[in-house]
């Protein structure tokens, strides 16, 4: 398979597989094609659900300049398994306070060298 730049495909790895209650899969881009090939995940991580029962496929993004060339048995990505935390969500009128507060997107951002 090539993946061309700035293209995407969705590459299939052969595996099923069925995670227990609780426990999710994400898969992730590895850094060493990232930084020799611009090859990334546009939705790393990628999760595979506790009840999926379909093949993997990891979603390939070629951000580099040049083809990208799949072989057989390549690891084009790696694999995390993690569980789930579940909790039951309360809808309130108002949220406690904080210093943050609704600051974000680079609020913080503001060291200053002395
Ligand atoms: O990188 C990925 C992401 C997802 N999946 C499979 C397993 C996962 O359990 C299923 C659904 O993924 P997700 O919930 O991210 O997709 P969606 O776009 O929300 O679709 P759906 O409505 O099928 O959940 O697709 C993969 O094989 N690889």
């Amino acid at each position: 398979m090539i993946v061309k730049p700035g293209e995407r495909a969705l590459v299939p790895t052969g595996l099923k597989i069925g995670l227990p209650a609780g426990y999710e899969l994400q898969i992730r881009p590895r850094s060493g094609l990232a930084l020799k090939h611009g090859i990334t995940l546009p939705n790393t991580p990628g999760t595979i659900d506790e009840d999926y029962r379909g093949e993997i496929g990891v979603i390939i993004l070629n951000t580099g300049h040049e083809d990208f060339v799949i072989t057989r048995g390549m690891r084009i990505a790696q694999a995390v398994l993690a569980p789930v935390i579940r909790l039951t969500w309360v809808e309130v009128s108002a949220l406690d306070e904080t210093a943050r507060g609704a600051g974000g997107f680079g609020s913080t951002g503001t060291a200053r060298i002395p």
